[in-house]
């Protein structure tokens, strides 16, 4: 298989529902997402042009996530806390960086890379240089 890679920066608060430390907290992170995209090679011999997975991947962290506050839908703060701020952005999971990586391949990569050919087939969330957690298809 052939991939290719690239990487984004962005600044993120959440807070881990049911985490039995410090992480229950609200808090936040930088986080580094890193996209691996899997596909035939065009006739240039590209799986996809770097700008393409900026365009389509890194650009909907900046417009989703980037200085957002991550919190579950279902988590008992959630609902106060958009009283609080309305740019509170609600996701289907416990935002633990292996579920912000499951996410964004099952569900924001297939729509968002349509029509290119090709897969993320891996993402990698980390929450520091420390530590990370990865999803792969
Ligand atoms: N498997 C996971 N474990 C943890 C996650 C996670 O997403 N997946 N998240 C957290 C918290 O978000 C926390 O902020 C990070 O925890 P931790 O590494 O313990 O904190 P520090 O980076 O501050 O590390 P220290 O060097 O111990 O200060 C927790 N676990």
């Amino acid at each position: 298989m052939i991939t290719c890679t690239r990487y984004h920066d962005i600044s993120c608060g959440h807070r881990v529902y049911g985490h039995e430390g410090k992480c229950a907290h609200l808090h936040g992170h930088n986080y580094r997402i890193t996209f691996t995209c899997a596909g035939d090679r065009d006739d240039v011999g590209r799986v996809i042009d770097f700008s393409v997975i900026k365009a389509r991947l890194c650009e909907w962290l900046e417009e989703n996530y980037d200085h957002r506050f991550l919190i579950w839908e279902k988590d008992p703060i959630a609902e106060d806390l958009r009283r609080l701020d309305p740019a509170v952005v609600f996701v289907p999971f416990n935002p633990t960086a292996e579920n912000i990586a499951e996410h964004l391949v099952r569900v924001v990569a297939p729509k968002q890379l349509e029509g290119t050919g090709v897969t993320l087939v891996r993402c990698e969330v980390e929450e520091t240089r420390k530590c990370s957690a990865a999803f792969s298809l």
